[in-house]
């Protein structure tokens, strides 16, 4: 679930034919201070009035628009892309897909919310705005229609039980279930949904919560476990209920796979294949910490309470698929009081995860209709698969609890790097960083490979160099070609002890290749990639200073 991170205020008003639309950063944003010296670099304050007057032209419109849209990308603007963005290029406009996606759609909201202001007097430049974004998400997203390929033998009848069992309990769907190549089951849209359609809505009343086990057998033992979390509560209640052939969500049990394959159930061979990566040491601390977990609760409540806990369904390999259920298939749902609460939600479970989400702000429940709504941030065809954003997660996140290796470049897909406790010291007083923790990621996803940028993060690069030289700028004197060299040459020797460790391309055939070692030689070969282009990096990078440097000494 994503806020809108512009703030709405009652300030959108309609003065003597005027509407004002106020846009602004919130204070309680974690990235605050960065961004507002971003937005204060680019002549703008936190909080910005923008009028659009009622006799505006087409142009004046775009203007304006464009003064939104400029702001509420800085806004929108999360902890990666501020990491990796160009700061000092004011030319950037173009931050990334998400980004842009997100600040369209929180410009429309304020539009649309700007619109049904009891106070706006003349509605048609208003109107014209709306329309105006709306063109620009669709445009934004035209290459984006995903090309997938459907199982047609396999029948979905257990789906289809399930979305009837909906909708005779409320739910409105304008999907259909399908299987998809590679993804399991997903959702096709049976329409054309436009930006702001509901595409799926599902009422509470179906929706798997901590209300439940309140009711059940196990609360009264399990809230006498101290510090046991609702999840756990959860996750035992629903190890029993699957098998309860009177459970009010047997239809919705009954459609769950017999094993989900994440990352918790990788074999032997799978963990060999991971060494030298961090999702091995992911994959290990996960299981680890689930071992204690179940060792701590179940022996014992089975032991003291087999009527109510009995062992055969609380076996090791139970309790994991319980876990993959409820890591890969829950949902963080804010209710009506204020709470959040981790949820199964019947339905919504079939949607699957896609880099470009055609469902971004979902998790919300509307209390007038008491249902959870998952409205489109981008237009969804015909036939098209439709797409949630499970989160902002890195691959080795995706694998280990969901079991899939998105397709595309996925930007959270970063190589943390260790800087030691002393030279950590150093950042917290770099006034030009900010920044305590540093990483890479592929540099292909950058846009700028000049001389002082290479495709590398900013902050890395700037907090590299201050630690050699305090007083370094991006000026082409012989000094700081000089650090910029070292800068390089000591990132490169990193970089290649890291493929070293990684080995050589694996080379793996899908069909006689068992789907953990496969996921795992996938990832593998990913982190290669990561760090031969940061390597490519550094040899151009090393290229184009001697080159400067070779003509800085011709000059004396
Ligand atoms: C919430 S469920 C979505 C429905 C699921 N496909 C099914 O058949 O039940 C999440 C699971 O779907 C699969 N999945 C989701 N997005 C995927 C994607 N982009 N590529 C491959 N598998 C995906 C993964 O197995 C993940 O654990």
């Amino acid at each position: 679930m994503e806020e809108n991170k512009l703030r709405s205020t009652d300030e959108n008003i309609m003065t003597g034919g005027t509407c004002i639309i106020v846009i602004e950063l919130s204070e309680d944003d974690s990235f605050f201070d960065q961004k507002k010296d971003l937005l204060q670099s680019k002549g703008f304050d936190i909080r910005e009035k923008i009028e659009i007057e009622g006799s505006s032209s087409s142009d004046q419109i775009a203007i304006s628009l464009e003064k939104m849209l400029q702001i509420a990308r800085i806004i929108n603007l999360d902890e990666i892309e501020l990491y990796f963005g160009e700061n000092e290029c004011s030319s950037v406009e173009f931050w990334s897909a998400r980004n842009e996606v997100e600040a369209l759609n929180s410009v429309l909201s304020l539009v649309k919310s700007s619109i049904s202001g009891k106070t706006c007097l003349d509605k048609n430049p208003l109107q014209a705005l709306q329309d105006a974004i709306i063109y620009r998400i669709g445009k934004l997203v035209e290459k984006r229609k995903l090309e997938i390929s459907f199982d047609r033998t396999y029948k979905c009848n257990k789906e289809k039980c399930l979305l009837e069992w909906g909708e005779q309990n409320g739910a409105k769907t304008r999907l259909e279930i399908a299987c998809i190549e590679g993804a399991g089951r997903g959702a096709i849209a049976t329409e054309d949904l436009k930006v702001g359609e509901i595409a799926l809505e599902i009422p509470l009343s179906i929706i798997i919560s901590e209300d439940l086990i309140c009711n059940s057998d196990v609360h009264h033992l399990l809230e006498q476990i101290d510090g046991i979390s609702t999840e756990t509560m959860l996750l035992l209640w629903s190890m029993k209920e699957r098998h309860n052939c009177n459970s009010k969500f047997k239809i919705y049990f009954d459609t769950l796979p017999k094993e989900f394959n994440t990352g918790l159930s990788f074999g032997v061979d799978a963990i060999m294949a991971l060494d030298g990566t961090l999702l091995l040491e992911e994959i290990i601390q996960a299981k680890e910490h689930l071992r204690s977990q179940y060792d701590e609760l179940i022996p014992a409540l089975c032991n003291n309470h087999p009527d109510v806990f009995p062992p055969e369904l609380y076996r090791w390999e139970q309790f994991i698929w319980a876990c993959e259920l409820w890591y890969s298939n829950s949902m963080k749902v804010m209710f009506a009081d204020g709470k959040l609460r981790t949820c199964l939600v019947p339905v919504a479970g079939f949607l699957n995860h896609s880099l470009h989400p055609h469902v971004v702000h979902y998790g919300k429940v509307d209390p007038r209709t008491s249902t959870l709504k998952f409205p489109l941030s981008r237009p969804c065809c015909v036939g098209e698969q439709l797409c949630l954003s499970y989160g902002n997660f890195s691959s080795s996140h995706l694998i280990t609890f969901y079991g899939f290796l998105p397709e595309g470049d996925n930007p959270y897909d970063v190589i943390p790097l260790d800087i030691d406790a002393d030279e950590a010291g150093r950042i917290e007083d770099c006034p030009q960083s900010g920044w305590t923790a540093h990483m890479v990621r592929g540099t292909w996803l950058s846009n700028n490979h000049n001389i002082f940028h290479y495709g590398l993060p900013p902050p890395l690069l700037d907090y590299l160099r201050e630690a050699r030289s305090p007083t370094h700028n991006k000026k082409d004197t012989q000094p700081n070609l000089e650090i910029e060299m070292e800068v390089l040459q000591d990132l490169h020797a990193t970089f290649s002890d890291m493929m070293e460790n990684l080995g050589d391309t694996d080379l793996v055939d899908r069909e006689n290749t068992r789907w953990d070692v496969f996921l795992a030689v996938q990832y593998k070969n990913l982190q290669r990639k990561i760090v031969s282009s940061v390597l490519t990096a550094c040899d151009t990078g090393i290229k184009l200073v001697q080159n400067e440097l070779s003509k800085c000494i011709a000059v004396e």
